[in-house]
């Protein structure tokens, strides 16, 4: 949005909510897991690592490698997110940031496959300095039309709220209250505690994954959006969080994530040392990833598991 454009109402609730997204496509194949699994911190610190070389490598004859569950993050990004298409929605998207991620594991994600996204808004609630919108996308496999994983993403357009028309906020959203727990960080010590060196490099490598977005790589747009320098996706610190999970608490075991959840509350600069705290409560890990140099929270969430897994 331009300067000149800012007395024009940013964003028409009624037209938003009313929009229709084409189906979009998603093929991959095993390079593009292994890349993934790559980007979000695999083998980083140990090349021969037990729990994580079959994500990037047939392991001792294994016919295809693993796919981590929140690879299924990526099939959003098909062509692109499409909020630029949505009708009477105007923000400056070098103000969006991810705000929240939702994730259902219907089926373990296949090593390759050609994928089918239903795209819808599932919610669009004005913050009065932010609109919040979350898009909801079910994948299916293209062959079968079986349903593998349902995405939540919730987007924060910083500076484009107060559209409300009542001096209610306005707050729409299509699913139930109760699907998307409210997480506490437990006050006792947690169950596990993990430390991992994100490198300077991290973004440009995760970014081959398929979000392009030039916050991540560009000094320049990272300046303009408020931060000293690029930072790292939202989706890479989620991904790092869960391997870790996986690792220590599912001893590896990757099929054992039903549901993923995570808040973003701070920006992560690459070259940061993150550390992830794990609480295992029955078949829920609450989690909470800090950032060591700073001191600070990062990310905090959930990970549902199929069954209680014991440490
Ligand atoms: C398909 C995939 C789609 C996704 C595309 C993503 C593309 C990527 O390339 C982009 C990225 O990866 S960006 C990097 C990752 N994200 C971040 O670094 C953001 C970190 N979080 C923040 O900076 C702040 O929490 C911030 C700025 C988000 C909010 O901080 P404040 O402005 O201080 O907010 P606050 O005053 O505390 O709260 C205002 C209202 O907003 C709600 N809220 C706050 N943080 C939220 C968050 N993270 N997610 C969702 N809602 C959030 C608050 O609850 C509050 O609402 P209410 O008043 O009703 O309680």
């Amino acid at each position: 949005m331009t300067s000149s454009d800012r007395s024009a109402p940013a964003i028409d609730p009624d037209l938003v909510i009313s929009h229709k997204f084409s189906e979009t496509s998603f093929c991959y194949t095993e390079r593009d897991a292994a890349l993934y699994a790559l980007g979000v911190g695999a083998c980083a610190g140990d090349a021969v690592d037990e729990k994580e070389l079959n994500y990037v490598y047939h392991r001792n004859g294994q016919k295809s490698i693993q796919v981590l569950p929140t690879f299924a993050a990526l099939f959003p990004f098909a062509e692109g997110l499409g909020l630029e298409k949505v009708s009477g929605l105007q923000y400056d998207p070098r103000l969006l940031l991810h705000g929240q991620q939702y994730i259902e594991i219907f089926r373990p994600l296949p090593s390759s496959g050609s994928i089918v996204n239903k795209v819808a808004i599932a919610g669009l609630h004005d913050k009065g300095k932010a609109t919040i919108i979350e898009l909801e996308t079910t994948s299916y496999l293209k062959e079968s039309g079986e349903a593998l994983c349902m995405n939540r993403s919730t987007i924060y357009l910083r500076g484009s709220g107060g559209f409300s028309s009542s001096s209610h906020p306005y707050s729409y959203k299509t699913y139930p209250d109760n699907q998307i727990l409210h997480v506490s960080v437990p006050k006792h010590q947690p169950s596990v505690v993990y430390e991992d060196t994100i490198q300077q490099s991290q973004a440009l490598l995760y970014r081959l994954s398929g979000d392009y977005n030039p916050l991540h790589a560009d000094p320049m747009i990272a300046q303009a959006a408020g931060f000293a320098r690029p930072i790292l996706h939202g989706l890479c610190t989620l991904g790092f969080a869960v391997r870790a999970i996986i690792k220590c608490i599912c001893n590896g075991e990757q099929t054992t994530v039903r549901n993923i959840f995570g808040r973003f509350l701070l920006h992560v600069y690459p070259g940061e040392t993150l550390v992830i705290e794990m609480w295992l409560e029955g078949s829920r890990v609450i989690y909470q990833t800090k950032v060591k140099e700073r001191n600070r929270a990062v990310l905090s969430g959930y990970v549902l598991l199929k069954h209680n897994s014991s440490l």
